[in-house]
């Protein structure tokens, strides 16, 4: 039996500070322990140089007819993209965004009901990357997989969740059939086709793929520029759908440009290049490093649709994409196996499963 997502922390408990969670709208003053510096994070203040550059991730119109190749060029240079036209309904946008305002609105109390065990794969805690840094992240998640009925029972006891449960159930299909869209678009940008990849089409109906998806809340914050939302990560997804409310804080990196806030478009979604993409495109697609910034006025909300392959299929270097003299840049990995190498290496994750050609 295939390992399932619910079960792929189950030998990598990590012991976070669920107990320790503030109550973030009390506090008028940053604590030591939610100050970061560069000591806490080497990239945290990395510059664009020269500063003020203007560029930023595109946005695609998924109804022109050269969608391909602008998202395809978008994964290449900078592995994340905002879509505009992507067919979500916009009442399904703001279904999600309301459940995970009256979510986390919810008191302290109520909300640890419902935390995320210490080998758990879903509910109420600080990201699980949080273990690898000194310092606290000024935000609060709440990871979903399957039916989210158990934990929503535990939030809300009196609540009739039917409503609740069905915006999940219709957000994550709207998402599936969207994510499989990119994929094949992006991939047709570099020549490969349904054809060169069997498991997805030996597995018709998108039963070869799984997903989670991550609720992020970023409380107001009283010192915004020595707080960190979400410290920068890649996802270790093949494709990320994020939605964000009309509040800035998502940065995303380039070596030639530092850190780039990437603007709110209301109605849009932000698309980023998962580590498991990087490897199935030999490379060819960077996976994008992000992180989320707060601010002093304004809480921000993010629902992120976590997307990749079931558990038991092996991903790889698409042959294609591999040149007849090099090897794959990759040796292949299920998505399983991928979240525990992310889960005790963290940010080194991607270059243990690197093949090292010897010279
Ligand atoms: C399917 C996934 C992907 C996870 C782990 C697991 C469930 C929650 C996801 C996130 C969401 C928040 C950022 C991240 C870095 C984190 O801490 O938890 C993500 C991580 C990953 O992309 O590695
Ligand atoms: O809140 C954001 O903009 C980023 C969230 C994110 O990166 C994640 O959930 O993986
Ligand atoms: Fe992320």
């Amino acid at each position: 039996m295939p390992t399932m997502l619910t079960d792929v922390f189950r030998g990598h408990p990590i012991h976070l500070p669920h107990s320790h969670q503030p109550d973030f709208t009390s506090l008028s003053e940053l604590p030591d322990s939610y100050t970061w510096t560069p000591k806490d994070d080497p990239l945290l203040d990395a510059a664009p140089s020269p500063p003020a550059a203007s560029e930023n991730i595109p946005l695609i119109d998924l109804n022109h007819p050269d969608a391909a190749n602008q998202i395809g060029s978008a994964c290449r240079t900078w592995g994340a993209f905002q879509i505009a036209n992507h067919g979500v309904p916009l009442e399904l946008l703001q279904g999600i965004e309301f459940l995970t305002g009256s979510l986390f609105q919810l008191p302290v109390q109520r909300k640890l009901k419902a935390a995320r065990s210490d080998t758990g794969f879903s509910g109420y805690g600080v990201a699980r990357i949080s273990s690898f840094f000194n310092k606290q992240m000024w935000s609060e998640g709440f990871t979903i997989t399957g039916s989210p009925l158990n934990d929503f029972r535990k939030l809300w006891p009196q609540h009739h969740l039917k409503n609740y449960c069905d915006i999940v159930e219709e957000y994550e299909e709207q998402m599936q059939t969207l994510a499989s869209k990119l994929m094949w678009l992006s991939l047709t940008s570099l020549g490969v086709s349904e054809e060169d990849i069997k498991w997805a089409t030996a597995n018709p109906d998108l039963n070869w793929a799984q997903s989670a998806l991550q609720l992020n809340h970023y409380p107001v914050c009283p010192e915004p520029d020595r707080a960190m939302g979400l410290a920068a990560h890649t996802d270790s997804t093949l494709l990320t759908i994020l939605h964000q409310n009309n509040t800035a804080g998502l940065q995303v990196f380039r070596d030639d440009l530092g850190w780039v806030t990437v603007p709110p478009v209301p109605g849009s979604l932000v698309v980023n290049v998962g580590d498991l993409f990087h490897i199935l495109s030999n490379g060819l697609f960077k996976s994008v490093l992000h992180r989320a910034r707060v601010n002093q006025t304004r809480s921000r909300f993010s629902v992120a649709f976590l997307w990749g392959p079931q558990s038991d299929i092996k991903i790889s270097p698409v042959p294609k994409l591999v040149s007849l003299v090099e090897s794959p840049l990759y040796r292949s990995v299920t998505w399983t196996e991928y979240l525990r190498t992310k889960a005790t290496h963290f940010n080194e994750a991607l270059s243990m499963i690197r093949n090292h050609i010897d010279e």
